[in-house]
């Protein structure tokens, strides 16, 4: 875990200035994409500190693969400044994408190729590649070189998809919502395995996934993208330290949920409603006071994520409490 007070990327990194520098494995400035007219990154900025593991959430459509599209020079950046281990990854793909390993959602690997000849197409590719890894990951993944891609499972082809982003033992690796291919128990003990052997070489990962508990799990640095922006970053520590969730009650007759400063994210569950809190800014005796308070606790990953996506459920505070 590493220290938020000595971290660049604390809250609205969005408006962070950065420049090329080896502490960060990527660096974005003012990024903007449109498809047709439409919107699909706004003006990111990101900072990814060399030897974190980054976490990258955010709803369906909200620009987290665009934006990694930009990182491996599948995209250029027509407006705004990539970096990627220092350099621009258009400008110099080879010497980007050696030290990147990158594994999508996508199922795109060939399915006609052998798993044998998949890594040796893709050892010859790199200069780093370390075989005898490959063979431990050939066995950790339970993939024989002999077997075609169309022979395996989804979670096959995404095992050897795994095993080939990163027997070259890269500088950064791009996981791409990994874990849609991936069944639990591969999510569980080989991805999050692989994360943390990566990282603790010292070598960063950046992981976008829907799956919050995950992220909770093996993310020590998130962003949080919305609407083609990055909305928020914090880190693990500084959401156990700077964040509360409320648990309160109110009237029946309350027709939209009370400003409070620092409070935002109003959800109703079971007749109780619950918010999240920053604390620097919670007035808690003015809460107290006005409220009835059922139990502060520790603001989770997923909490902090809805409570910053989902508008507040006004007609069910008017009504009888439903989840929201
Ligand atoms: N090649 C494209 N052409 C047109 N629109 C695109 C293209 N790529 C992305 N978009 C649009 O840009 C927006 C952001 O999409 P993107 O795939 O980056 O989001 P995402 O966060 O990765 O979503 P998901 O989690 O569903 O993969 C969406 O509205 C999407 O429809």
């Amino acid at each position: 875990m590493n220290d938020p007070a000595s971290s660049p990327t604390h809250n609205s990194l969005g408006s962070e200035s950065v420049g090329a520098d080896a502490s960060y494995a990527v660096e974005v400035e003012g990024l903007s994409r449109s498809f047709r007219g439409k919107v699909a990154l706004e003006n990111v900025s990101l900072a990814v500190p060399s030897g974190t593991v980054f976490g990258l959430v955010g709803l369906n459509g909200a620009g987290k693969t665009t934006l990694i599209r930009h990182l491996i020079g599948s995209l250029a950046a027509k407006q705004g400044r990539v970096r990627v281990l220092g350099e621009d990854p258009v400008a110099d793909p080879e010497g980007v994408l050696k030290r990147v390993g990158y594994l999508t959602e996508e199922d795109s690997l060939p399915k006609w190729i052998r798993v044998g000849e998949l890594i040796d197409f893709t050892r010859a590719i790199y200069p780093t590649w370390d075989q005898a890894y490959a063979t431990e990951l050939c066995d950790l993944f339970s993939l024989s070189r002999s077997t075609k891609l169309s022979a395996l499972s989804k979670g096959g082809r995404a095992r050897a998809g795994l095993l080939v982003a990163i027997a070259h033992r890269p500088q950064l690796l791009i996981l791409d919502e990994p874990s849609s291919g991936l069944d639990p128990i591969a999510r569980r003990d080989i991805l999050e395995a692989i994360i943390r052997t990566v990282n603790d070489d010292g070598r960063t990962v950046l992981f976008s996934s829907h799956l919050l508990e995950e992220v909770d799990r093996v993310c020590d640095h998130v962003a949080l993208m919305h609407d083609g922006q990055i909305i928020e970053t914090t880190t693990s520590n500084q959401l156990s330290s700077e964040y509360i969730e409320i648990v309160c009650r109110f009237e029946r007759s309350v027709s939209a949920p009370p400003s409070i400063s620092g409070v935002f994210g109003w959800q109703a569950s079971g007749g109780e409603w619950s918010a999240a809190a920053k604390l620097d800014q919670f007035d808690r005796n003015a809460f107290l006071s006005a409220h009835e308070l059922i139990e502060t606790r520790p603001l989770s990953l997923e909490r902090w994520f809805s409570a910053r996506v989902r508008p507040v459920a006004v007609a069910a505070i008017e009504g009888e409490p439903t989840n929201v």
